[in-house]
């Protein structure tokens, strides 16, 4: 199986990294637009491979679209991260351009690839690949609440001081600093409610800690994050060569589903070889569904602001 990555910078590289390390896919193409970077990542990860034993084929190319032709998931990481003190809708004037770009570029190559959306405003850029590809929603997932996610179950771990990976939580939602909802009211440790373990004043800080979560490391970084983003991408490209059928929050084109319309944005989706299979129905309650309005409107406004830049 072949993936290809757009962007060979920190989430893509790392991405890359993890999907040849865990050996989810044949052959990985890392196609950067800046002359020999993309060689120069893809070099230095095949050369982990002795030590790691990995058997992935890496290839670095400088926009050459040709090498990438064929793949069964392209990854799109190309675009501007956030600074310190900037949100992610921000980064929406220039990366627009280049998702829309980049996009068309690798479905003349790879026309029956599922699309893999991380670039910033992420929802934003979901639907604009959508809408500009016009290919069925199955196949255009953005990436955000598998991250999302994992940061919930890792605050919650630590509030809780027990492991992780004993923890099941879900962010769905957009993948903004106020979009975002954290169901704590349905996460659990070992399917026993957290709300047994942690004060509802816990809880609530946990939530705030996740929601900000992208927030913290730029400011701690001086750029956004890259190890949890890569290993999140490459969770979800597992799930889909792999034919796992994971649930997992992902930004999908809904149709009525959560009350909403005409938007990407982040519910729990059964991922697979034919990309998002099932978009599941949870019962929120009445104060989540009124987050999640809240959240869909202010999707949908980032959405209505594409046309004028892209015009
Ligand atoms: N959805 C998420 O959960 C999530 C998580 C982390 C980062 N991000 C976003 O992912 C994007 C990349 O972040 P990063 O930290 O890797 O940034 P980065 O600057 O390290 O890498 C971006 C790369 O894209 C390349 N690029 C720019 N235009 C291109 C084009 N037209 N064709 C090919 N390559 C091009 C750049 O040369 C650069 O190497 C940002 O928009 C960031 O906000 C999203
Ligand atoms: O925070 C960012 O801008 C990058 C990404 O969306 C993240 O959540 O790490």
């Amino acid at each position: 199986m072949k993936v290809t990555i757009v962007g060979a910078g920190n989430v893509g590289a790392t991405c890359a990294d993890t999907i040849s390390y865990r050996g989810i896919a044949s052959e990985v193409v890392l196609l950067d637009i800046k002359e020999g970077f993309a060689e120069g990542k893809a070099l230095d990860i095949m050369q982990c491979a002795t030590n790691t034993g990995f058997n992935t084929k890496v290839v670095g190319v400088t926009n050459d679209y040709s090498r990438t032709a064929n793949s069964n998931v392209v990854v799109i990481t190309s675009g501007i991260p956030r600074k310190p003190g900037m949100t992610r809708e921000e980064l929406i004037g220039i990366n627009a351009g280049i998702v829309k770009t980049v996009t068309q570029s690798v479905l003349e190559y790879s026309p029956e690839a599922i699309i893999v959306v991380v670039s910033n405003p992420m929802d934003t850029m979901t639907y604009l690949a959508l809408k500009s590809t016009g290919l069925p929603k199955n196949r255009i997932i953005g990436m955000g609440g598998a991250l999302d996610s994992s940061r919930f179950r890792t605050y919650l771990s630590m509030a809780l001081d027990k492991p992780a990976n004993d923890i099941s939580a879900m962010v769905i939602g957009g993948h903004g600093d106020t979009t975002m909802i954290p169901l704590t009211r349905l996460a659990s440790y070992n399917g026993i409610p957290v709300s047994q373990f942690l004060s509802e004043e816990a809880l609530q800080k946990v939530a705030a800690d996740t929601m900000v979560g992208g927030a913290t490391l730029t400011g701690l970084l001086g750029t956004s994050a890259w190890y949890a983003p890569g290993a999140s991408v490459a969770y979800l490209v597992d799930s889909i060569l792999n034919d796992q059928k994971k649930m997992i929050a992902c930004s999908v084109f809904v149709e009525g589903e959560y009350g909403q319309e005409d938007i990407c944005i982040g519910v729990p989706c059964i991922i697979g070889k034919n990309g998002v299979e099932e978009i599941v129905d949870i019962k929120l309650n009445e104060d989540e569904k009124a987050l999640f309005a809240k959240s869909a409107t202010a999707v949908r406004s980032m959405n209505d602001a594409l046309n004028a830049i892209l015009k």
